[in-house]
């Protein structure tokens, strides 16, 4: 993780002079007859939370599986620091530095936080056997996971021996980030993280994420809790009918303006002066 400045006015300024980290250009997905792609575009710029908001079918979820390699678009051009990839597999985006947090979280409960942290990229004592073949060098899977968890300021877990299965749903979502946070060196992709969770657990995985992007590492949220997005996002971006439709400045826009654009019941043409985020293309 390298360190960088972040926040609103960061974003803004990156704006002007910084290339996207991610970048869809029109992407297209569709499911037989069904379109949940329509020319979907995003950017996401360094130091900055992108909340995507949408209503149910709005192709969030479409939109987060094409950039996490997930799906792959029928169309359109994913860029990463602007050069086109390509994701065909979860792994290849990984490989690109784009790490996705998802709502099924896909810990293991009965191994240990550590294991976990680790999961398909343990680390191995040195030695002159192939790599898979090499032992498990836990003491220092252990040290790194109990490293990582205190960077991001995780201190309700104490013990990274501990089997993830005797954790509490925010535990386990920290666990999640900081495995995120920890191999991610582009970005972050969270869907929905706050979904499961009580008022308390909400509020540290709500502080975990502005941590994840203050120590340099820019953050997509996906999520349908308005006050949630409101708090920590420095953009919104609106997906309606399977495109972005307006990118909000969360300090500009108020919350039912952005429920309305996001229903269709407001055209983002009459939002107030300084709802759109700046420089945003729509
Ligand atoms: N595997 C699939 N097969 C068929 N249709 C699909 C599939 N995945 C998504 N869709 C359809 O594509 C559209 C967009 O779905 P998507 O899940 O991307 O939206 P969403 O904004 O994430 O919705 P929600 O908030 O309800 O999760 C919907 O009409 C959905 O029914």
């Amino acid at each position: 993780m390298n360190q960088t400045t972040t926040g609103p006015a960061a974003t803004a300024a990156a704006h002007e002079s910084a290339e996207p980290v991610l970048a869809a250009r029109g992407l297209v997905k569709r499911y037989g007859s069904v379109t949940a792609l329509d020319g979907a575009d995003l950017e996401l710029y360094p130091g900055e939370i992108l909340a995507v908001i949408g209503d149910n079918g709005a192709g969030k979820s479409s939109l987060i599986k094409a950039l996490s390699g997930a799906i792959v678009p029928d169309a359109g051009e994913i860029l990463v620091d602007g050069c086109p990839v390509r994701l065909p597999t979860p792994i290849a985006a990984r490989d690109a530095g784009i790490e996705t947090v998802h709502q099924s979280l896909a810990v293991s409960p009965s191994l240990d936080i550590a294991t976990n942290l680790f999961l398909g990229r343990e680390l191995r004592r040195p030695g002159v056997l192939g790599s898979v073949l090499r032992m498990l060098d836990r003491p220092r899977m252990r040290a790194e996971a109990a490293r990582h968890l205190d960077e991001l300021g995780i201190k309700t877990i104490q013990n990274p021996n501990q089997a993830v299965e005797t954790l509490s749903g925010g535990q386990r979502q920290a666990v999640a980030v900081a495995r995120a946070a920890a191999f991610g060196n582009k970005v972050v992709i969270m869907d929905e993280p706050t979904a499961a969770l009580g008022v308390r657990e909400s509020r540290a995985v709500l502080d975990l994420i502005l941590r994840v992007r203050d120590s340099g590492l820019p953050v997509i949220l996906i999520s349908h809790n308005m006050p949630h997005v409101f708090e920590i996002a420095d953009r919104v971006h609106v997906q309606r009918l399977g495109r972005r439709v307006a990118t909000l400045d969360p300090s500009g826009c108020g919350m039912s303006d952005a429920v309305a654009v996001m229903t269709g019941a407001l055209d983002p043409a009459e939002l107030p002066e300084g709802a759109l985020a700046p420089g945003a293309a729509s």
